[in-house]
């Protein structure tokens, strides 16, 4: 399936991503995690396409993704959807017209230009929010909906693209624990229904233990950790965020207990002794 060989980025004098080699042989849904600047979203862009790599390889199917170009990059960009930390809406456009902004790819030039849609892409754009449970917003405004409601909208447009791969980059960051963890649900959900691989930027330990069948540890552009998430330690969690004995997992913890504990430890600090 997904085969990425000695990925390399460069930025000037700055190594974004170091020769990160991985395969991805069945759906699955993996989690990238590491410390801020560890190349995470550089990775996933490369691999969408979105940047280009310096050197390196990703084969998909045995295709040449980075040989692809105009047309052909652009089925490939469908095929890997991206979502986003911030969603990328169109604030003051309808939920459906953001969702059906995902047939972009396929639409012909005037049908773009007059904002032209089939009844069939109507009807399944209507059909993906059902599933995803916000068929009801489908006629607000984007801007109107909460965080994890606008996630969900992206995922759904990113499902009009009939993607074999959703590239998630920090998906949960701008959200509350609780609409993180639908979203997290939600593409746990269509990874398990629908066969498609999942491949998400994440700041947190527990939601890639929770969510995740493999792990992908990043640190200073280098993979420093790939394996089940029963494997990723406390130990291995240190290496991966280059922290010391101090560390705690509860610092990357989006769990509410976690944080209703960090909540009272504050409190109980602030009373004093
Ligand atoms: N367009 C760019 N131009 C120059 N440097 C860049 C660019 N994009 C990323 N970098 C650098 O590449 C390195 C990796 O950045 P990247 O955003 O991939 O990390 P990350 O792990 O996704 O971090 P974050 O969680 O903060 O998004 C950083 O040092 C960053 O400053």
């Amino acid at each position: 399936m997904l085969y990425v060989k000695e990925l390399t980025r460069r930025f000037g004098t700055n190594t974004a991503v170091d020769r990160v080699s991985f395969e991805i042989d069945r759906p699955m849904m993996v989690g990238v995690i590491g410390r801020s600047g560890a190349g995470k979203s550089t990775l996933l862009r490369m691999v969408n396409r979105m940047t280009e790599a310096t050197s390196g390889q990703v084969l998909f199917d045995g295709e040449d993704v980075l040989a692809l170009r105009g047309k052909a990059r652009r089925a490939w960009q469908a095929r890997c959807a991206m979502i986003f930390q911030q969603f990328n809406l169109v604030p003051r456009l309808d939920v459906v017209s953001n969702v059906l902004h995902g047939t972009l790819n396929r639409r012909s030039t005037l049908a773009t230009v007059f904002n032209l849609y089939s009844a069939s892409d109507i009807h399944r754009a209507i059909d993906i929010l059902d599933r995803l449970g916000i068929a009801e917003q489908a006629a607000k405004r984007a801007e109107a909906l909460s965080g994890g409601q606008q996630q969900r909208v992206a995922i759904a447009r990113a499902l009009m693209q009939d993607p074999r791969i959703i590239l998630a980059d920090e998906p949960i960051a701008s959200l509350d624990p609780m609409n993180a963890q639908v979203v997290m649900a939600t593409l746990r959900r269509i990874h398990e229904e629908d066969g498609r691989t999942v491949i998400a930027n994440l700041h947190t330990l527990d939601t890639a233990r929770r969510y995740c069948d493999r792990v992908i540890g990043m640190r200073d552009g280098r993979m420093v950790f790939d394996g089940a998430p029963e494997l990723l330690t406390t130990q291995v969690a240190r290496e991966i965020y280059g922290a010391n004995a101090d560390f705690s997992e509860a610092a990357t913890s989006t769990e509410i207990e976690t944080l209703e504990r960090a909540d009272d430890s504050y409190a109980l600090s602030m009373m004093g002794p």
